[in-house]
């Protein structure tokens, strides 16, 4: 995307045998959206007060101001130029810095529009919208995440006054980790039990004003503060995630969210027609977002592998020509080529999984609740997949960088540590797993029972078939078959399913049952989404995807992912009994010549991500790959190389050496 300069990537990019430019629209996902992010990208990268290369250096409460004055100048822009959502979020995306009005814009908002009451939302969202609000989502506490049904936080209607009193009974209640909350927030969507009458109706949603919004103090009754540095210096140290206790704060009856349950003036709890489930619904919303976030953290992260990779050259001159390249070997190749193909599998799974969403949120305007098991089955399970494998990735990204790879200037460590919160927010990766192995038992406690499986589980209408068939695989070209492919995963997600609900049924308890095997559970968990992403990567190339050369490497990245899967996997195909181990090593032969195919394209699909050198940050990632000048370059702009001589010679270093020398006499 750079231009101007020397180009020691040139001659990588003349191997490449396809469509660049075509390709970057597949990876954007529509032309229109590849130049809405090409336009707001080069608007960042030019724009000095989105300068970012100094956020290591700054203190916490530098660095938290400093986003402050981001956010703002971003919203000033954003108006100023009149942009539409679809622009503001890619802005917000190219400034790359986690700030409140993530949570602002990804969690507050959606909570009051896929919770509140038509009249709530026409009374809070134009007040959102305009940021005369700023809202939070404040749902975990200091004692439960995980367990929603466990918050302790109360909100006790008061007949008498027609409001409802939100109290913190105890420690453990306190609201705990809301980003957006520590400092900023004037508004929060905070969960609390609903008492009525005495009555515990379960966790529901309230808007709750927290601050002034003449002088940001924090209203009578409440006690707010940051809850300390996270992990890594700069990083997700720019938000303020949150400490929250409610002293018996009266808030109007009218603040509870009431799509899903209603209180009347009167005291009665009437239930519509909407399942309870529905209070879940921003974490479903979120969570999809979460799995298109991973495609883009585990890209800038094999972007960045994959060019420092051509750069780097150690061992193997011939007759003192260079050195060969570090990708040229194939045990960098066997690392690093399935990272960029899950880059593109998690995209594409993230695509579908965007129409899931809008699909499922179409029929609940309906009254048609059918999908949503499967829709938060797909959020759920696809969220604990991608991010698992895109934490590990960016890890082994930097591990592929060498040494370099361990330095800021890299990149990845910042992307690192910003990234793996996401194992854990919007759900546990491990409890969300078993989340989509409740549903997985369920599903195959009722096959022949005449409910046929739809969706994401339509494979086990063909039980019968996938139980006892054998792969067809033969010869090392067998492998390239998607059906072949297909139905291996088919086979091995089901079998496993059904090996753990034979054994789930010799508990007498089925809970205990459940709690026992949960290791097994997670695994079949792990294997029904490997099989989603694979099969909608096989979706995708039956659609029609102009440019030369562009659907034949999609295709090889496919093979790549899926036989890397199956190869990584081995075990539980061989356990099963769905592949022999000499078709194991059929399909590692195969994949191994994938590779072959995939390295003289290699930085070429890189650049289809169209990331510029301002948004990736790296050093070793440069579009340019000029590297060691660079890399040169910035390690004397580091405070430390100010002086020859650093601070605290005189006082620390020179009394120890002079001491040595008189030892030294001695
Ligand atoms: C260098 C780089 C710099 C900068 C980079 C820039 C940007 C950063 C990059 C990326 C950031 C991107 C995004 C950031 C986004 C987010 C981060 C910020 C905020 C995070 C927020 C949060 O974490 S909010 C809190 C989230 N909390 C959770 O997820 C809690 C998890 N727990 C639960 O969901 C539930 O309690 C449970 C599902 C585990 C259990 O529910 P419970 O009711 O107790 O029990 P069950 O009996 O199991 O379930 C009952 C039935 O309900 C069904 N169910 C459960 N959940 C749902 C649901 N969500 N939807 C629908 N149905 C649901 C369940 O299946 C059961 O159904 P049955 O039919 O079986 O009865
Ligand atoms: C950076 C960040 C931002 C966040 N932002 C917000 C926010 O804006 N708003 C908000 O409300 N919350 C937020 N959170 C909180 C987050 O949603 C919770 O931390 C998350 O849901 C995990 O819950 P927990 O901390 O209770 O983990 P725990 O449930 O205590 O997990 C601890 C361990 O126990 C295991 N475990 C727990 N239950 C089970 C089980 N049933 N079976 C097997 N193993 C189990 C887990 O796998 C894990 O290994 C944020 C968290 C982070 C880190």
């Amino acid at each position: 995307m750079e231009g101007g300069g020397v180009d020691h990537l040139a001659e990588e990019r003349q191997k490449s045998r396809f469509d660049v430019d075509e390709m970057k629209i597949v990876w954007a996902g529509s032309r229109h959206a590849f130049e809405v992010s090409d336009r707001v990208a080069r608007l960042v990268a030019s724009d000095p007060a989105f300068r970012k290369d100094n956020r290591n250096l700054l203190s916490r409460k530098e660095l938290f101001k400093n986003t402050l004055r981001k956010a703002a100048y971003a919203w000033k822009r954003i108006m100023e130029l009149r942009l539409t959502e679809e622009e503001a979020a890619k802005l917000r995306f190219f400034i790359d810095e986690p700030a409140y009005t993530d949570l602002h814009w990804g969690m507050f908002v959606p909570a009051i529009k896929g919770q509140g009451t038509e009249e709530q939302q026409q009374k809070w969202l134009p007040l959102a919208y305009k940021m005369q609000i700023i809202g939070c989502y404040a749902q975990t506490e200091l004692g439960h995440g995980s367990n929603v049904q466990g918050l302790e936080t109360t909100a006790t209607f008061d007949p008498q006054t027609d409001e409802f009193i939100i109290n913190s009974p105890t420690l453990t209640s306190s609201k705990w980790w809301p980003g957006g909350l520590g400092k900023v927030s004037t508004h929060a969507v905070a969960y609390a039990r609903l008492i009525v009458n005495g009555q515990d109706h379960g966790v529901h949603g309230f808007i709750v004003q927290l601050r002034s919004l003449d002088d940001h103090m924090p209203l009578p009754g409440i006690t707010v503060g940051d809850i300390g540095m996270k992990f890594g210096s700069g990083a997700y140290n720019t938000m303020d995630n949150g400490v929250l206790r409610f002293d018996h704060v009266r808030i109007p009856r009218n603040q509870m969210l009431m799509r899903v349950l209603q209180v009347t003036r009167e005291g009665k709890v009437v239930q519509s027609d909407v399942p309870r489930q529905l209070i879940y619904g921003t974490m479903v919303y979120v969570r999809q977002t979460i799995v298109s976030d991973a495609s883009s953290a585990l890209s800038r992260a094999v972007c960045i592998a994959t060019r420092y990779s051509a750069v780097r050259r150690q061992f193997g001159s011939q007759k003192g020509g260079p050195e060969t390249q570090v990708i040229d070997y194939k045990t960098q190749q066997s690392r690093l080529f399935p990272l960029l193909a899950s880059a593109y599998a998690f995209r594409f799974v993230g695509e579908w999984l965007k129409w899931l969403y809008t699909d499922v949120t179409q029929r609940l305007q309906a009254n048609d609740f059918s999908t949503l098991p499967e829709a938060h089955a797909c959020t759920a399970g696809l969220k604990s997949l991608t991010t698992s494998a895109t934490a590990d990735a960016i890890e082994e990204c930097r591990k592929l960088c060498g040494g370099h790879g361990y330095l800021t200037s890299s990149g990845l460590p910042e992307l690192f540590a910003v990234y793996i919160p996401a194992c854990t927010y919007e759900g546990d990766n491990t409890v969300l797993l078993l989340q989509v192995a409740r549903f997985l038992m369920k599903t195959v406690s009722q096959l022949g029972s005449g409910k046929q499986p739809v969706g994401s589980t339509a494979y086990m209408s063909r039980a019968e078939h996938l139980m006892q068939c054998r792969c067809s695989a033969q010869r090392v070209e067998d492998w390239l078959k998607p059906d072949v492919v297909l139905e291996a995963f088919e086979a091995r997600a089901l079998r496993m399913s059904v090996a753990c609900a034979q054994n789930l049924s010799k508990f007498s308890n089925p809970e205990e049952g459940f709690a026992e095997l949960s290791a097994d559970l997670a695994e079949a968990a792990i294997a029904h989404c490997q099989l989603i992403v694979v099969s909608k990567f096989v979706e995708k190339l039956q659609q029609d995807i102009p440019g030369q050369g562009v659907k034949q490497q999609l295709q090889t990245l496919c093979f790549v992912y899926s036989l890397h899967l199956l190869h990584k996997h081995q075990g539980d195909f061989l356990s099963t009994g769905c592949i022999t181990p000499k078709q194991a090593s059929l399909a590692n032969e195969q994949l191994r010549s994938l590779y072959s195919q995939v390295r003289p394209n290699a930085i070429a699909l890189v650049d289809a991500f169209n990331y510029t050198d301002h948004y990736l940050g790296s050093v070793l990632g440069r579009y340019d790959g000029n590297v060691y000048p660079t890399l040169y370059e910035d390690a004397w702009k580091d405070p430390l190389n100010d002086s020859v001589v650093p601070d605290g010679y005189h006082e620390y270093l020179r009394p120890v050496l002079k001491q040595q020398l008189r030892n030294a006499r001695l």
